[in-house]
Parts: C-alpha cells; structure tokens; sequence
C-alpha cells in the first residue's frame, strides 16, 4: 500500500529572547493545515514588486502554532499510527525543523507536557493491553544518539558507538544496542529522560540546551495470535520516533570551533536527508549516505507510514530557517512510501506444518493423557481422601474407643487391686486376731491355774481345820485357830496375765473395727466393680473390646474369690488344726480315763474293795454310754456327719453359714446361762472365739445331737466310802473350774474323735468284759497285783483313804505316749517303761495277744487321724497358729512336749507323781482345750 509522508507544521510561540529583540511575527498558522509565511524584507512600498506576494502559504496535512497543546500534536500526527503499528506496519515520526524551535519538547515534552514519545508508547501499551488476550505481544525498546555520524546507545552509553548493519531481510538494525522490555509508559518515560541526560547538549546562541545529535527512539513490536493456526501470522514493526539535531545555519548560531563542526556534521545529515526526501519525492531513490538516511531507510520511501513534524519559529529573524523547514516540509509531502505489513512466517513450509501437526498431535497426546493422570489422580485421590477420612474417623473412633476402653479398664483394675489389698488386709487382721485369740487362750489359762491352785489350797486348808476340829478339843481347837489361811493374792505372773488380757480385749476390738471399716469398703468397691461392668455395652462399643473387658471382670473376680477362698480356707485349715489338736488330746485324755477306770476297776477287784452304790451307778452309766456307741451306731453317725457340707461350699453359701453362725453365736453369748456362772473372776473369752467354735458345732445336727449327749470322764472313786478323788468333774470343788458350756462346747469339738473312740473302746470293753466279772459282784477278792514289787502296795486291808498311787501315776499313758509317738516305743524312757501297764504278766497269752492287737488298732488308728488330718502350712500361714508352738505347760506342773517325730506338731501333756497335779494338768490341758476350741 503507497501512502504520502504526513507533513505537521508546528510554529512554536515566541521565545523570550526573540520577544525582547521585538521579533516580528512572520510565520502564522492559517487553518489547521495552512501557514503563511511573510518575508519581512519585503518593502510593501516597493513598487518594482508590487505584484509580488509577500506571503508565502505552505499547505501541510496539519499545521500548529502555540495555540495548539501536545495532546493535539499527538492526536493529528502520532496517534494514528499505533493502530498501523500493532497491525505490523512500521512507522516514523520525526521532529524536523531549526535549532530551538521545539523538536524535542514536541518529542520529549515536559514532566508536565509529555511529548511523543510517552503518549505513543501510553497508548501502545493500551491498545496491546486490549488485545492481549488474542495476541501475544513483545515490544522492546532501545534510545541512541547520532552524532557526528556515530552511534551511540544512551541506554548504555558505556557501550561505545555502535555500527548499523542490515541484517538477512534488509533490514537495518545496529549492532549491540539495549533492548529494554518496556514494561509500562512510566517506566519508558523514565529511561528515556535518563537516556536524553545522556545525549550530547551543548548551549547554542539559538538554544541553551541545543541538542547536538539526532535522537532516535526505537519501539519494536512483535506480536502473533495466542492460537497456533496454520496461517499463523508474526507481526513485526517498528516505530521511529526521532528528534533530529537543529538545523540552523552556521552564522545564525555563530557557532566556532566545536560547535561549528558539529553544525557542519548535523547539516550535513540533515542535508542528506534532505537530499533524501528530495530523491524520494522526486521518485529517485533514498540516498543512504549518512547513518540517519540509512537507519532511517525504511522510513523515508520504505516499508512505513512515516510523520513529519517540521518545526519553526515565528520570529522574522527565523525567516530564512524558516522558509527552508517549510521548503523541505512540503517537499516531504510529496515522498510516498510503500506500506506493507510485516508478516513473519505467515505460511509456514509443509515441512513445518507436518511438525506443527506433529507437535499439535504430540501436544494433544500429552494434554490427554495428562488429563486422564489427572483424573485419575483426583478420583484415586478422592477414592484416597474417602479412605484417609474414613481411617481418620476410624482412627479417631478407634482413639476414642481405646481410650475409653483404657480408662475402664484403668477403672476395674483399680478397683481390683483395691480389693486384693483390702482383703490382704482382711486376711492379716484374721491372722492377728487368731494371734490375739491364742494369747488370750494363754494368758486365760495362766489365771485359771493360779486360780485352781488357790481353790486346792483353800480346800486343803479347810479339810485340816475340820479334821482337826473333829479329834481335837475345844480348847485346842481354839488354840490351833490361830493358824492362818493360805496365802490368796495373786502372783505377779497372773497379774501380769490379767493386764495382757486388757490389752488383747483392746487390740481386738480395734481388729474387728479394722475389719468392719474394710469389709464396708470391700463391698463399696465389689458394687463399683458390677456397675462398671454393667455398663459396658453403653461405654463401649466394640464388641471385641466389650469381651475382653468383661472377661477382665471375670478374671478378677475370680482372682477376688480364689483371695477370699484362700483366706477362708486358710482360716478353715487352721481351725480344724486346732479342732484336731484339741480332740487328739481329748482322745488320749478319753483313754487316759479309760485306763484310769479299768485300773481302778483292776484295783477294786484285786483288793475286793466295796464300791460305793453311787459310784457303781456312775459306773454303769459309764458303761451304758459305751454300748450305746458301739460300731454300728458310730458307723452311723460318721456317716451322717460325712454328708453334712464342709469347706468345699460355694463362699457365698459358707458365709451365709458363718453369718448364721455368728448371729446364733451371738444369740447364744448373750443368752443367761452357765457361761455367765464362771465362778472365777477370769475377764470374758473374747466372742470371735466362741463364734468360730460355735460356728462349727452349732452348725451341726451332729452336733446339736452331741450336745444332748454326754461323754462320760472318769468318776471318782470312792475308796471306803470316805476318800475320792478331787478331780472329779462332778465336784463342785474340782480344780479345773469348767462351766456346763465349756464341757459341752469340747464335747461336742471331739465328737468324731469320739466315734473312732468309741469303736475302739467297745472292742476294748468288749475284751475287759471278757476279763473282768460283770460290776455288780464286786466283791473284795485278792488278785496278784500287776504292779511291780517295789512299787506294789502292801497287801492288807482296804485302802480307807486316799493315798498316792504308783500304779495311778504309772497309769497316766504309756500306752497313750506309744500311741503318740507313733512307734510303739517308750516316749519318756525309763519313767514311761515303768507306768507301762504290765498287762502281760496278769494275762492268758490270748488276752495278752488280743491287748497287744488292740493296742496297735488303736496306736494304728491314732496314726491315722493325726496324720491324715495334719497338712504341712503353707507359706502363708501364720505361724502362731501352729499348736506346737503353743506355750508348752511349765514344767514344774510335769507338762512336756512329746513326740519329736510324726506327731511334733503335737503337744502332749504327761502327768507327774502328784495325783493332784495329774489329774490337774490333765484338767488344765482340757481347759486348754476348751480355749482353743473357743478360738475356733
Ligand atoms: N510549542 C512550544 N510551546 C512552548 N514552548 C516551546 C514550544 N516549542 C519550543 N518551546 C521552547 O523553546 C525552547 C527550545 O525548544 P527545544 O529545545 O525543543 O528546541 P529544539 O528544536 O529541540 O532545539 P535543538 O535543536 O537545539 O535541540 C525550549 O525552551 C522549549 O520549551
């Protein structure tokens, strides 16, 4: 497309300097595209040129003077452009005209008043920016300076010149110049008043800041749609915006030296592109023989829609510069160009089209597969997400569970520990209170044995002062009155004996506080324990979870229980160590009586003695009592006693026994009866041990049975009707002061014992009977005594009183210590051997064979019991509860421990010479008795 320079004429206002020289005004602006310019030499008088115009009128496509803003200079000669520029068409705009006549403020502008170059370049980014969306642009930018025919780069004057070479399209570029990426017009703005700092200025007659140099600012825009078409288009243009060196004349700016030189090089530039537009106007081609014409090539005649803005002043002093810049102005009119858009690559080789195919198909391959990663991504990652949230919730539910699951757990473990401590406790308390029990048990019998030795002397004292008083007379009796009673206050022992009994009572009752405080807490605890578990379907959710807690409840429950049956057993086992121990000795204490009584039945037949009518009744009730418990009825009996429960019991339905059994005991305790009739002043047996006592027989229909039986002691015997012997139990004065319900309460403890007694027994009357006339005919007859000689009473009348009888200490139970120690053997040596009753030297061999087998019956039998029922302690057991480590009796009363062997956790009480002492201690031991069964 061929289109005209576009030629603006812009008259500046008068300078101050012209307005003081009263410049005349020669150049006007007529219209927007006229100007007229008056030759001030010109005499209108003359008449030789009368017919010749002073004025001169310039048409131009626009024309300015100083009415005219920058705003308007920039619409009607630049702004139309930007539209060409950005459409690929190069374009020009130069500022033409004398030195000081306003080039470079019309280009540059003020700060104020932007020139050109900032409102072109504001306008560019705008009209970019609005179609940015479609095309891609790039614009670049670069300011050099020519001057005196060099290059230089006033964005980087350090660069040196620089050289213009036309590269491979014929195109001119200069080599090395800064390319700025503009950013924004601001920005250019501010480079480029950096880069005019930079621009060679030199103070002129004409201008003070004349500028010695052409200025050319080049804008590059390269731009191409978004979208890759085949018939894809690179546009490339190129602005030119350029502020040309002054074009004064030499005498005008009388300019020397330098400054000469240098009008010299800018008029010869301009000059060139004066010839230059006057070749191209005359159609005669571009004349390329300054660097501007040649960077200018395209711009003047080429490829661009190019602008001209000539400039002048107004003055009459400029006329001549004047009326030359109107002259090349209008002659640039008249230059056309060959606009064409400058389309890169708009048709690509086949080639290029194949890899663009290539590349498009590559590219959609790639965006596909992309997608379908992303997709799967996003579904995997939502299948993920799904997953991750539902483990977080299953997480966080399953944190929440285990806690909570942990925290009861931390709660019935708590409580079950709770409980195995208190019922460690509970178990130390029993153990205590048993120690307590055999302390008492100890200390009570320390009193009862001064009290029964205080009672003896008392008695003995009263029966010399009524013999006395009896064969002696009046007189004398009054003077023997004098002698004084035996001595009644009490030893420093049963002193001592009576304030442990004080302390015991005490510390007892704190044990059953102790123990009520714990058993309260023990069934606080069991309720907290059944709540936890009862609710734990509602605290818990999982089932699993759920099972494992209840079958942690379960197993410490159970732990609760094995405790609980533990401790009762222990209990029970040391209860029934004491019931055995206690009927052991109950049962040689039975064959002690026994033998006593065959003895003196011995005695009273060898010696013919008279029996007195009651003591043959006592007799035969004795042996009544002894047919009524033959085998058949004890076998019976064993039986039923068998069948009654025992500690194999369910706890619960042991407890509730004990329970009843502790209420009955209670009952029982506070029922008026012969346990309140003690007659000695001994402080009441603590209650437990009458419990635990009680708690057995009474529980018993064997018991109840044997409470309304009697076991038979031996009875006294009279000798001559006048003596007896003190320790019978039938006497009020007997030593042992036993009350109805102690006798019954060891009569009832020795029950079973009493039945294997009572088989044996029967066999062993059974052959005294055989031996042995029936009791009735008693009569006096001599028989060959079976004590030893040295030993043997003299034989003569009837004994008439009681006197001390070796056959009685020797009858006290060699028979029994060979049954204790098991072997057959004398227990105690030469004294055992001599009490041992020589049954052999009086007897046919039958009846000596048919003793000697019911001596090993009833040694093998006696093993039996004791060894059967005996078990070892455990670890656990309190050793105070072992009977053999009961306080033995004190030696001087003739007690010692037997038995080193199969029966040493036996105590066995042997009697000494004393009569009274024997049966004393035998008294003594049942009263021993008779506490520990209290214990139990
Ligand atoms: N149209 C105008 N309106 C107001 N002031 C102007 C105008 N044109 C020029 N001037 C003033 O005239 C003075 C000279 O202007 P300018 O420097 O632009 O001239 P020039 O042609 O660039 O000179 P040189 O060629 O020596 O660089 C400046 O002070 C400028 O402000």
């Amino acid at each position: 497309m061929n289109c005209c320079v576009q030629v603006a004429l812009r008259i500046r206002p008068l300078s101050d300097a012209e307005m003081e020289e009263s410049a005349t005004v020669v150049a006007h602006r007529v219209d927007q595209q006229m100007v007229v310019l008056m030759d001030p030499l010109e005499d209108p008088e003359d008449v030789l040129r009368a017919n010749r115009s002073r004025e001169k009128t310039y048409m131009f496509d626009v024309a300015f003077d100083f009415s005219n803003s920058q705003e308007e200079v920039y619409r009607a000669t630049t702004k139309g452009l930007i539209e060409g520029l950005i459409s690929g068409y190069n374009a020009t705009v130069f500022a033409y005209g004398p030195t000081g006549c306003g080039k470079t403020y019309t280009m540059l502008g003020t700060d104020k008043e932007p020139g050109i170059y900032v409102r072109t370049l504001n306008d560019l980014f705008r009209a970019i920016e609005e179609t940015s969306d479609d095309m891609l642009y790039s614009i670049t930018m670069s300011y050099l300076e020519i001057y005196n025919e060099m290059i230089r780069d006033l964005l980087n004057p350090s660069s040196g010149f620089l050289d213009l070479r036309e590269d491979s399209k014929g195109e001119i570029q200069v080599a090395g110049i800064t390319e700025v990426s503009t950013i924004n017009a601001q920005e250019i703005m501010e480079l480029l008043v950096k880069g005019n700092r930079q621009r060679t200025q030199e103070p002129t007659a004409a201008n003070q800041t004349s500028s010695r140099s052409h200025a050319v600012l080049q804008v590059s825009v390269r731009q191409q749609s978004r979208s890759r078409d085949v018939l894809q288009e690179v546009r490339y243009a190129r602005l030119f915006m350029i502020d040309l060196a002054g074009s004064e004349r030499a005498a005008q700016t009388q300019n020397r030296g330098q400054r000469l030189k240098e009008g010299a090089h800018i008029n010869r530039s301009l000059l060139a592109l004066g010839n230059c537009i006057n070749a191209l106007s005359d159609k005669t081609g571009p004349n390329m023989d300054s660097k501007l014409t040649r960077l200018l090539k395209d711009s003047l005649g080429g490829n661009s829609r190019t602008v001209m803005i000539a400039h002048i002043s107004p003055a009459s002093s400029a006329f001549e510069e004047s009326r030359n810049t109107l002259a090349y102005a209008h002659r640039a009119k008249s230059i056309r160009t060959r606009v064409k858009k400058n389309l890169l690559n708009v048709t690509y080789h086949i080639a290029q089209y194949t890899s663009i195919i290539s590349e498009l198909r590559g590219e959609i391959q790639r965006l596909q597969q992309k997608i379908s990663e992303q997709d799967r991504r996003q579904s995997g990652g939502e299948r993920a997400d799904i997953r991750s949230v539902q483990a977080e919730v299953q997480a966080l539910s399953s944190h929440q569970s285990r806690a909570e699951v942990e925290r009861i757990r931390e709660q019935l473990l708590e409580g079950f520990r709770e409980q195995m401590e208190i019922r460690r406790s509970l178990m130390e308390l029993e153990n205590s209170n048993m120690e307590i029990q055999v302390e008492t048990s100890r200390h009570l019998l320390t009193i009862a044995d001064w009290e029964q030795e205080r009672s003896r002397r008392r008695r003995k004292w009263r029966a010399e002062q009524q013999k006395e008083s009896e064969s002696k007379e009046e007189s004398e009796k009054d003077s023997d009155s004098s002698e004084s009673a035996p001595d009644s206050s009490e030893t420093q022992e049963v002193s001592a004996a009576r304030e442990n009994l004080l302390t015991l009572m005490s510390e007892s009752k704190r044990v059953h506080r102790q123990k009520a405080s714990l058993e309260r807490r023990l069934a606080l605890l069991r309720e907290q324990s059944r709540r936890v578990e009862e609710l734990l379907p509602r605290r818990v959710s999982c089932e699993g979870q759920r099972q494992v807690l209840g079958l942690l409840c379960k197993v410490h429950e159970l732990e609760v229980e094995k405790a609980e049956m533990q401790s009762s057993a222990l209990l029970k086992d040391n209860l029934l160590r004491h019931k055995e121990h206690a009927m052991q000795r109950f049962e040689r204490h039975r064959l002690l009586c026994d033998q006593i009584i065959q003895k003196q039945r011995q005695f009273i037949h060898d010696h013919s003695l008279l029996v007195p009518p009651q003591l043959q009744e006592l007799y035969d009730v004795y042996m009544k009592e002894a047919d009524e418990w033959r085998l058949e009825r004890a076998m019976a009996l064993d039986k039923t006693t068998a069948s009654l429960p025992r500690i194999s019991l369910p706890l619960h339905s042991r407890d509730q026994d004990l329970d009843s059994d502790q209420e009955s005991v209670r009952t029982v305790k506070l029922e008026p009866g012969p346990s309140k009739t003690r007659r000695h002043t001994l402080p009441p047996i603590l209650p437990q041990s009458e419990t635990d006592s009680n708690r057995v027989f009474k529980s018993s229909p064997h018991a109840q049975k044997m409470k309304s039986s009697s076991v038979m002691t031996p009875p006294p015997i009279h000798i001559n009707g006048s003596s007896h012997l003190d320790s019978s139990p039938d006497s009020s004065e007997a030593g042992v002061e036993l009350t109805h319900t102690e006798r019954e309460q060891i009569l009832k403890g020795v029950q079973s014992i009493v039945v294997k007694a009572a088989r044996r027994r029967s066999r062993a009357l059974e052959s005294d009977a055989a031996r042995f006339p029936p009791p009735s005919p008693l009569r006096p007859h001599k028989q060959r005594s079976s004590l030893s000689p040295s030993t043997a009473p003299p034989a003569g009348p009837p004994l008439r009183r009681r006197q001390p009888s070796p056959e009685l200490t020797h009858a006290t139970s060699d028979d029994n210590l060979s049954s204790s120690t098991g072997d057959g053997a004398p227990a105690n040596g030469p004294k055992t051997q001599r009490g041992k009753p020589d049954l052999s030297n009086n007897h046919t061999p039958r009846e000596r064979e048919s003793e000697g087998r019911r001596r090993k019956r009833r040694s093998r039998s006696f093993e039996a019991v004791t060894v059967q029922r005996f078990r070892p302690l455990d670890s656990t057991s309190d050793p105070h509860l072992h009977i053999g480590q009961l306080p033995p009796p004190r030696a001087q009363r003739g007690a010692a421990v037997l038995g080193k062997g199969r029966g040493a956790q036996q105590t066995g009480v042997c009697c000494t010479n004393t009569n009274g002492w024997r049966l004393f201690t035998l008294r003594r031991d049942v009263f021993s008795l008779t506490s520990q069964f209290k214990l139990c």
